[in-house]
């Protein structure tokens, strides 16, 4: 059953894995509802693969967050930025997490599990669903980047 208002769509290869349960048992103890597009075990496998299926279900509308981990969160951010609407933030501290949701409202956020540590990426995560877009001269910004997103370019 549905408990929370957002579902958040989270996704990691195998080095992200422990950091991804982490945050999933934290999602469950904020009562937040979540959908895990893997992987699921640590078998070696290619973070495009599980960057690219976050980003499609926040894109699509499915989720309207999405968390993703690898080892230093650079790959999978990389991977979800390729995605048509995906502003994804690597973060690997709070301040950088606010930020990206009040001016760039960032709808990812990639987190390195062999950079921090668990309670650092609670915190980070914590702050990042918590914070909202401030909008005004920034929306103009976010929707430079929208263009870019539509066209290659800003007109
Ligand atoms: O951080 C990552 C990508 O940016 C990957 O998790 C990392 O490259 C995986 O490395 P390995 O295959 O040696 O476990």
């Amino acid at each position: 059953m549905k408990r929370s208002e957002i579902m958040i769509a989270l996704g990691s290869d195998h080095a992200g894995l422990p950091l991804k349960k982490v945050i999933m048992e934290y999602l469950d103890e904020l009562k937040l509802d979540y959908k895990d597009y893997g992987t699921y075990s640590n078998q070696s496998v290619h973070y495009p693969e599980y960057g690219l299926k976050a980003a499609q279900a926040v894109a699509s509308g499915e989720c309207e967050k999405g968390i993703i981990f690898c080892g230093t969160g650079v790959g999978i951010s990389i991977t979800a930025n390729k995605v048509k609407g995906i502003r994804c933030v690597n973060c690997s501290e709070p301040y950088s997490a606010q930020m990206s949701r009040e001016h760039n409202d960032a709808n990812m956020l990639a987190l390195g599990s062999r950079v921090v540590g668990d309670e650092l990426a609670k915190m980070i995560v914590k702050i990042w669903l918590e914070t909202s877009f401030l909008g005004d001269r920034h929306q103009i910004r976010v929707d430079q980047i929208k263009e870019i997103d539509e066209t290659g370019e800003i007109k």
